[in-house]
């Protein structure tokens, strides 16, 4: 079956199967949890594998110690990120429903990497606030480290390129994308993999 996913072609792009098929590297317990994900109705939500290899590589570049997850579903990305971190590494991943947090922890512990992950079953908003009020009283004391922004920026089926008034959702992704177009305090970069990955890393 094909792991990568995309917003359009599927199963259908050739080009997508042979990347996924000469570059993904998925770690045995990845491999479990995805399984274990697909038997659930909302699996569509769940992070392509390449884009989550994507992403855990970009914390092995910039050795990265910190990261926040927010909405992990069933902890595909969380537990990739945290596998990517070395011991002292940590990410703070909330999800709201509690059922999504009971599939991920079994495989966090299988992959030994449970002291990583702080779960928080909460919103984003809570949990961002707490994060980010920490971060700020914090700054004055460390050095200035380098922050990684990612955000799904395309949704799964692609209805953000042309978003119906009525959709909510894809409106307010592709206001969030514009705003980040313009946003100069950032360096920016869309990329197509998975649901769609923009990069906004703080100058
Ligand atoms: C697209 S899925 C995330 C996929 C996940 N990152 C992965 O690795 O597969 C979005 C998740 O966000 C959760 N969610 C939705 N609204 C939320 C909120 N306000 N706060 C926290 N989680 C939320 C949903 O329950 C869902 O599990």
């Amino acid at each position: 079956a094909l792991i990568g996913k995309t917003h359009g072609s599927g199963g259908e792009d050739l080009v997508l199967q042979y990347v996924v098929n000469n570059s993904l590297r998925e770690h045995p317990v990845l491999t479990k949890l995805r399984l274990r994900t697909l038997q659930d109705q909302w699996s569509i939500m769940m992070v392509s594998s390449d884009q989550a290899q994507f992403m855990a590589n970009l914390i092995r570049l910039i050795n990265a110690t910190k990261a926040i997850e927010i909405g992990m579903y069933t902890g595909y990305n969380a537990l990739s990120m945290a596998l990517a971190m070395p011991e002292n590494g940590r990410v703070v991943a909330c999800e709201i429903q509690d059922s999504y947090i009971n599939i991920a922890k079994p495989f966090f512990k299988e992959a030994g990497v449970q002291n990583k992950i702080d779960i928080q079953h909460q919103t984003a908003m809570k949990t961002l606030s707490k994060c980010l009020c920490i971060s700020h009283s914090r700054r004055t004391h460390t050095k200035r480290r380098r922050t990684v922004v990612t955000t799904s920026c395309l949704d799964c089926d692609g209805k953000v390129v042309n978003p119906a008034p009525s959709d909510q959702t894809s409106q307010s992704l592709d206001a969030l994308n514009k705003k980040l177009h313009k946003d100069q305090r950032i360096d920016l970069s869309m990329l197509t993999v998975g649901d769609g990955l923009t990069l906004a890393i703080k100058r």
